[in-house]
């Protein structure tokens, strides 16, 4: 009975998945060589600083806006109270945008998939934090060589946000029985796979994002700082509630 239970689970999860992502695999083959031109790069370097963050929140809020959707979709989030809902969202909302910002990169030219082409980290230097670039292109090299399924990819996200171990969580107990579930999904389907190793290749990928989202939210507030007309005014009103 178990393992039908954690069939649907995962099937449902992959359905939601499926729903929610920008992009599906099968197009993301044909945009694969779609790189932006030399005088297009320029362009996007001659940005100024505050023009490039602002367009780069837009883009990742769109991002996030389909997490938020995936999210609310998975069985056992759905259930919890709004309260525990957003707290996960805010805490892990930008991991599940980075896990699977992986499946939009390109391991053979170092690109990732931005504004309709791939682009190499020269693209963002007006960004001025070539630190926060370094550490995104290095983790979504590293996620994706492992090449997770659809499935697992799913499945791994789901894990990634339903994390007992937030912060603000008023029902803590719901959050771990609901992760419990969504891991033995995971674990049945590696197994499954024959790709049992790779459970604990994802666990060490969940430490890097765990820093990796504490950098963001570091360079998010030395921007502020230096623009916080900007911030207030132009960021996307998600951007600044999530990641403020
Ligand atoms: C994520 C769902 S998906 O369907 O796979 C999908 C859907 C849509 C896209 C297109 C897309 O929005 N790509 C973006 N790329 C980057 C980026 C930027 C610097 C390096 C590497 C990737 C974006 C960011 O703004 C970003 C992302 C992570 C950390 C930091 C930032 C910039 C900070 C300053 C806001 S948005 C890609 C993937």
């Amino acid at each position: 009975v178990l393992e039908r239970h954690e069939e649907e689970l995962s099937a449902s999860i992959v359905r939601s998945h499926r729903e929610t992502t920008q992009y599906r695999p099968e197009e993301l083959q044909a945009l694969r060589w779609k790189v932006f031109s030399r005088e297009e790069i320029h362009a996007y370097q001659s940005k100024s600083v505050d023009e490039m963050w602002q367009h780069c929140a837009v883009r990742l809020t769109d991002a996030v806006q389909y997490v938020v959707e995936f999210a609310k979709r998975i069985p056992g989030f759905r259930q919890l109270c709004q309260n525990d809902q957003i707290a996960l969202l805010k805490s892990g909302s930008m991991e599940v945008v980075l896990v699977r910002m992986s499946r939009m990169f390109n391991t053979e030219n170092n690109t990732v998939f931005f504004d309709g082409k791939f682009a190499g980290t020269e693209l963002f230097k007006s960004l001025a934090c070539s630190d926060l670039i370094a550490a995104v292109f290095e983790f979504a090299h590293n996620l994706c060589v492992l090449r997770l399924t659809e499935q697992q990819m799913a499945v791994f996200t789901a894990l990634v946000l339903l994390n007992a171990d937030r912060p603000c969580l008023e029902d803590r107990e719901r959050v771990q029985r609901a992760r419990r579930d969504v891991g033995l999904a995971l674990s049945h389907i590696l197994h499954r796979d024959n790709q049992g190793s790779l459970q604990h290749k994802l666990f060490q990928r969940v430490q890097e994002l765990e820093s990796l989202c504490a950098l963001h939210i570091e360079k998010l507030r030395w921007f502020r700082q230096l623009y916080p007309l900007t911030v207030h005014s132009l960021f996307p009103p998600l951007y600044k509630e999530l990641f403020g």
